[in-house]
């Protein structure tokens, strides 16, 4: 399974074409949209929210709101379009008031990106850049997601951080329904009410310095079969992909799973965890390992987290320097979000969503849900008797 997106931030619309998603499942046009929306929201995210109302089309790979097999195309409006058709216009002229982005922000793509592509106006670098295009990851990740649901593996994203400010664990809600609850209501997508609080003091300090703050976010799926990824070649290694595909979110700089670096100052004894026997299966007392050893599933929850570097756009810029010119000037400054670590664990929990269901069709064959099904039930036949 494979997918490919396109679209400019401030151009017409975001495009995603899926290939390889099995036939027959009913999917819900409202679960994408849900996850749409939850992207967009979040304590500290910029004006361009207020403008957008992201939803998906669909014009193909569907009949009667089930999957064909054949391949899906969506698509996702920018309806702030309407305020740049004459500097994003596909066919004109460029208009001679034109203003070019010339002062390259440090930590965006635009310097790197400028000198690659060729470009003397920043703005063909950071239209594509931008993380508007996470949009096109979560709904490609919340129609996997509705085929993992089916196959009874949940996952659900958090954030644990923001500035410094971290959740208290004990404070978290073990009941998966609770804690889903818990972070949907919060604005900052935390399950512990204080440490949101603290959370929102820290992004109001950024935004009134002209600064911008990350943090950290958590991805837990239950319900994974033992066996998903393996550990025969780097690519093919679950650990490595999934840490790959969170890696690819903008501004995402971290990605530690199970213990992570806490593992690296702790004993091994402190850190693996122990196989028991227990009414005819393997269990674990521990989840040090965050449900992957050697790049395959292991049958506890996977829990992996995503470090996301502050934004780079400073309202109070840093230094830059002016491409025509070379003078030393400060960075550009584009309309932007003072953090989008709720938006990014969105996001992170639709790629995450994505990877699991290849991994998923990659062990079961993948070209109807019947033909799954009946793949898993007879490999759950096997696992009981080992
Ligand atoms: C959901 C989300 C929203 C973002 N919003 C902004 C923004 O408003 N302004 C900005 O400069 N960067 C924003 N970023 C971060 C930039 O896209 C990112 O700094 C840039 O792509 C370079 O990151 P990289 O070095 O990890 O590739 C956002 C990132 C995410 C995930
Ligand atoms: C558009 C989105 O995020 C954008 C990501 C982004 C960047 O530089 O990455 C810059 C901002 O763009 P704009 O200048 O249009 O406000 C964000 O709003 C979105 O998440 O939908």
């Amino acid at each position: 399974m494979r997918y490919l997106s396109s679209g400019e931030s401030h151009g017409p619309q975001l495009t995603i074409v899926i290939e390889g998603f099995p036939s027959n499942l009913k999917v819900s046009r409202s679960a994408i949209d849900a996850a749409l929306r939850q992207r967009q929201m979040g304590y500290g995210r910029g004006y361009r929210q207020k403008i957008e109302t992201d939803t998906v089309e669909v014009t193909s790979g569907l009949r009667f709101g089930k999957t064909l097999g054949s391949p899906i195309t969506m698509h996702v409006v920018n309806r702030d379009f309407a305020h740049w058709t004459d500097r994003m216009s596909v066919w004109d002229e460029e208009p001679e008031n034109n203003k070019h982005v010339v002062r390259p922000r440090p930590g965006h793509a635009d310097l790197a990106g400028a000198i690659k592509y060729d470009h003397e106006d920043v703005r063909n670098v950071l239209e594509r850049a931008s993380a508007r295009n996470t949009a096109t990851m979560v709904a490609a990740g919340a129609l996997a997601k509705q085929l993992l649901l089916h196959f009874g593996i949940r996952l659900h994203a958090h954030v644990v951080e923001i500035g410094g400010e971290a959740v208290a664990d004990d404070r978290v809600p073990r009941d998966w329904d609770e804690w889903v609850q818990a972070t949907e209501t919060s604005d900052v997508r935390a399950a512990d009410p204080d440490a949101a609080v603290r959370m929102k003091q820290k992004i109001d300090e950024a935004k009134e310095c002209g600064d911008t703050v990350g943090g950290v976010f958590e991805v837990v799926v239950v319900g994974c079969p033992i066996g998903l990824g393996s550990y025969v070649h780097p690519d093919r290694k679950l650990d490595g992909r999934l840490a790959g595909a969170l890696m690819s979110i903008q501004a995402i700089k971290g990605v530690e799973i199970g213990l992570g670096f806490e593992a690296a100052r702790r004993f091994g004894s402190e850190v693996h965890d122990p196989i028991h026997y227990e009414n005819g299966q393997y269990t674990r007392p521990s989840n040090g390992a965050g449900g992957l050893e050697g790049g395959v599933t292991n049958g506890q929850p996977i829990v992996i987290r995503a470090a996301m570097k502050p934004i780079s756009t400073l309202y109070k810029p840093l230094s830059s320097v002016n491409m025509e010119t070379k003078a030393l000037e400060p960075a550009s400054v584009e309309r932007s979000d003072y953090c989008a670590v709720p938006a990014a664990s969105v996001v992170g929990e639709n790629v995450v969503a994505w990877i699991i269901a290849d991994a998923l069709l990659e062990k079961f064959g993948g070209d109807s849900v019947e033909q799954i099904e009946e793949r898993i039930l007879l490999y759950q036949d096997r696992v009981n008797k080992r």
